[in-house]
């Protein structure tokens, strides 16, 4: 099935989010979609999949102009969404997630399991999707539970599937396995659009890239023509360094100081080790390892999301192993979060109030019981120049504004305070490299400076070009540390660690 966009123009009020894009879809093929952050990717794959109507413009399968008012009419055009953030009920099985609201009439009670069961079987035998069609979602892992997604659109009869930063959330073994399923997809004839901000990526499962800025399709190539270099060029429009420029390393005095820490999972198994760690004034410490080593549990103990089961943390000499999330802050501690969805912004509230979101008690913003508005608006209008978050105003609800944005509104607020320590989980996952650029730099500026900075990050290039000192976590604990001021480190070594070769 051969898709055709012709002139789509979508608009929010004033945001013109796409403007006369035109753009073809082909079966057997993989079609790379490459923008900055609110270039209008997702706002597009939305008009395609019957999310927005657009304002302009129209689409044709096969040579056939249709109009869809609802997902159900594009699903049952054989287009099919696989979702950023996944839409599966835990507690259900694979097949009970793939077969609902499909048939029959979607009740459970009167489910066929062994049918739904051998379907999903079927599906995931034809395209390598390996998957057990009686697990419950809750208990498979997140290259798993995509699978599942996939599996649930290949059940609609999907000809054309979208893949939304499908990678985001995937270790690099999955992504390799993903990739052998997208390729045995294209070579079963179906249409694919691939959306991700990883340059590598893009180039090596895409047959054609298509790139998007400011809403305008602006450059369309096959990979064998393009560089990770003239790519983000397309992009962002201008050059982008990779390299990131670092004053010399002179650390100060141990600001964090992580003891024998141990911190359990919702379920009580021990997530966290007896963990020892140490951040120093002016320094960059990089965590890297497999996610799911219990990296999250340690930001959330470090941050006072999660209790300590047992150790101490001291912050700047004082003990701060119990401390509340919000003396925390109020300390100097700042927190870029992993998930911001759920814990960086609350998106009915405008930029300029997510701004000041934990600040408002300070002297500057408040007097009294009463928050001056004008003086936060002030702010928040600096911050977004500052960190380059595309806004319309600061007015705007931060829900509105594209995922990457968002991410850029948490690390502004975060940074542009008074801090002396930072703790940042997967600072830039899901932004675009000119924003990637843009946050390593605010980041270096605050070791330079004479902060110190945790980052987590499961993007081991991103702790290379960070970090003085890198620390492996696997299973809970640390188990190598290699210092990047001591020549170049060997990234194989790492890799071991990361698999538990150390341990
Ligand atoms: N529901 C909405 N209401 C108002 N504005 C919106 C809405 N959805 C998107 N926009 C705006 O449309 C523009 C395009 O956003 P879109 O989410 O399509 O970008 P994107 O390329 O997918 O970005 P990202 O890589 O950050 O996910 C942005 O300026 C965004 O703020």
């Amino acid at each position: 099935m051969d898709i055709e966009l012709r002139g789509i123009t979508k608009r929010f009020g004033e945001v013109v989010a796409n403007e006369g894009v035109n753009l073809s879809i082909r079966a057997g093929e993989v079609l790379g979609l490459l923008g900055e952050n609110g270039a209008g990717k997702s706002t597009l794959m939305n008009v395609l999949c019957g999310l927005y109507r657009p304002n302009e413009g129209e689409i044709l399968i096969d040579g056939q102009a249709v109009t869809f008012t609802s997902p159900a009419d594009a699903i049952a055009a054989g287009i099919g969404m696989v979702h950023q953030h996944f839409m599966l009920v835990p507690v259900f099985t694979v097949a009970e997630n793939v077969v609902l609201g499909v048939e029959p009439v979607g009740r459970l009670d009167r489910l066929d399991r062994a049918k739904a069961s051998a379907e999903v079987a079927t599906i995931s035998r034809k395209y390598g999707l390996e998957v057990d069609p009686d697990a419950l979602v809750e208990t498979l892992p997140v290259g798993v539970q995509q699978r599942v997604e996939i599996i649930k659109v290949l059940f609609r009869a999907a000809d054309v599937l979208i893949l939304d930063e499908p990678t985001a959330v995937l270790t690099p073994q999955e992504v390799k396995d993903f990739f052998e399923v997208v390729r045995a997809l294209r070579d079963a004839g179906k249409a694919l659009v691939f959306i991700t901000h990883k340059l590598n990526e893009i180039l090596d499962i895409s047959d054609r890239i298509a790139v998007i800025r400011g809403g305008r399709i602006t450059g369309e190539g096959l990979p064998r023509d393009l560089t990770p270099k003239s790519l983000a060029e397309m992009m962002v429009g201008r050059p982008v360094s990779f390299d990131v420029a670092k004053a010399p390393f002179n650390p100060g005095r141990a600001l964090l100081e992580v003891r024998d820490l141990t911190v359990l999972r919702d379920d009580d198994a021990v997530a966290v080790d007896h963990l020892n760690l140490t951040v120093h004034s002016g320094e960059i410490v990089g965590i890297a390892g497999v996610q799911g080593n219990g990296q999250s549990a340690l930001i959330e103990a470090l941050t006072g999301l999660r209790r300590a089961a047992g150790g101490t943390v001291t912050y700047d000499g004082t003990d701060i192993t119990h401390a509340s999330v919000r003396a925390r802050h109020r300390a100097g501690i700042a927190h870029i979060p992993e998930d911001r969805q759920k814990s960086g912004l609350i998106p009915k509230f405008t930029v300029a109030e997510n701004m000041v979101l934990d600040t408002y008690y300070d002297e500057r913003f408040s007097r009294g019981p009463s928050v001056m508005w004008d003086h936060v608006a002030e702010k928040a209008a600096q911050a977004v120049l500052d960190f380059d978050v595309r806004t319309p105003s600061v007015y705007t609800a931060a829900g509105h504004l594209s995922g990457g944005n968002q991410q850029k509104l948490v690390v502004a607020r975060e940074l542009s305070r008074e801090t002396l320590l930072a703790i940042a989980g997967q600072p830039t996952r899901g932004l675009d490299v000119g924003s990637i650029e843009y946050i390593h730099k605010r980041l270096v500026e605050a070791r330079d400076t004479g902060d110190g900075v945790l980052i987590v990050s499961s993007e081991l290039d991103e702790i290379l070009s960070l970090a003085d000192r890198i620390l492996v976590m696997f299973k809970g604990r640390i188990v190598a540390e290699f210092d990047t001021g001591a020549g170049p480190v060997d990234k194989g070594a790492i890799g071991l660690a990361m698999a538990g070769a150390a341990a």
